[in-house]
């Protein structure tokens, strides 16, 4: 079976298309992880799969896959690549999209500048909606600070918890450049209190308005750039009083822009979106 596909990124967050308009597209994880293989298969941080909704006042269903095969809730770099997609496609020629996702609905709109905004929803800020099983802390108090410690590799780190849709544990470091990615990335990602696994987001404070950001993806490794990521840690950073919106988020694959006006309000997401390429693959 030939599968035509588009390669797209957002800021060095790369991706591959796919238009399962016409008829949806199913496959195991070990397909899709294949297909997401740098080595053997084409190569790509995540696998979008743009199908019709089956959501009332939706306009397309989203499906998100990691590199590792795993199907996620969210993903903001994705969703800009995703109107960038459906408009050259001219699957929709509307320029404010509703979108079904795994877990809620996003609005991502198409600027007369040509630039990408995302409407991320609200993040989630539970530590049960997260997942993050806080039940040891019972006697934690969130405070003025709210960050949870964190026992990774023999040290105690302070996460904030948050949910886009998926999960984020974001710490702020001093230099994004020296900060354990690597090292402590994984060992969050698989830590026994996200029982969905994590994202690990390494935040550096440059000013109130601007961070160097670092994410070690569930399912994906470090990558270049995070959506959600960059949403989470501007999150994060304005209820510990780090941040004030709008803030620019610094990734090692380009700029994003993140606003959030506080608790209960959206989260806006802006930020390039790149068409490399356009393929064909034998399944
Ligand atoms: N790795 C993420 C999904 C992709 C998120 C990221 N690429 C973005 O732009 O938000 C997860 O497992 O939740």
């Amino acid at each position: 079976m030939k599968l035509k596909f588009t390669k797209m990124h957002g800021a060095g967050n790369d991706f591959i298309v796919i238009d399962a308009t016409a008829a949806p597209i199913e496959l195991s994880p070990a397909q899709w992880q294949r297909l997401a293989d740098r080595r053997f298969g084409i190569g790509a941080d995540q696998i979008l799969v743009v199908q019709k909704p089956s959501a009332e006042g939706c306009d397309f269903k989203y499906r998100i896959f990691n590199n590792d095969g795993s199907e996620v809730e969210q993903c903001g770099n994705g969703a800009r690549a995703f109107v960038k997609f459906v408009t050259d496609k001219g699957l929709t020629d509307k320029t404010s999209i509703r979108v079904e996702t795994m877990k809620g609905v996003i609005a991502p709109r198409l600027e007369a500048d040509g630039s990408i905004t995302v409407d991320m929803g609200a993040p989630r800020l539970d530590p049960s909606e997260v997942p993050f099983d806080a039940a040891h802390l019972s006697g934690w108090a969130e405070g003025d600070d709210p960050a949870w410690p964190l026992e990774v590799a023999g040290k105690t780190v302070f996460v904030s918890v948050v949910s886009m849709g998926n999960p984020h544990a974001v710490q702020v470091v001093d230099n994004v450049d020296t900060a354990p990615v690597g090292e402590i990335g994984p060992l969050i990602e698989h830590h026994a209190r996200f029982p969905a696994r994590v994202n690990a987001g390494f935040m550096q404070v440059l000013d109130r308005h601007h961070i160097r950001l670092r994410v070690h993806e569930r399912g994906a490794g470090e990558t270049l750039a995070c959506g959600t990521g960059a949403c989470a840690a501007v999150v994060a950073g304005i209820r510990r009083g780090l941040l004030d919106s709008p803030v620019r988020v610094s990734a090692r694959g380009g700029d994003l822009s993140v606003a959030w006006e506080g608790l209960g309000q959206s989260v806006f997401l802006s930020g390039p979106a790149v068409t490399v390429f356009e393929g064909e693959v034998e399944l």
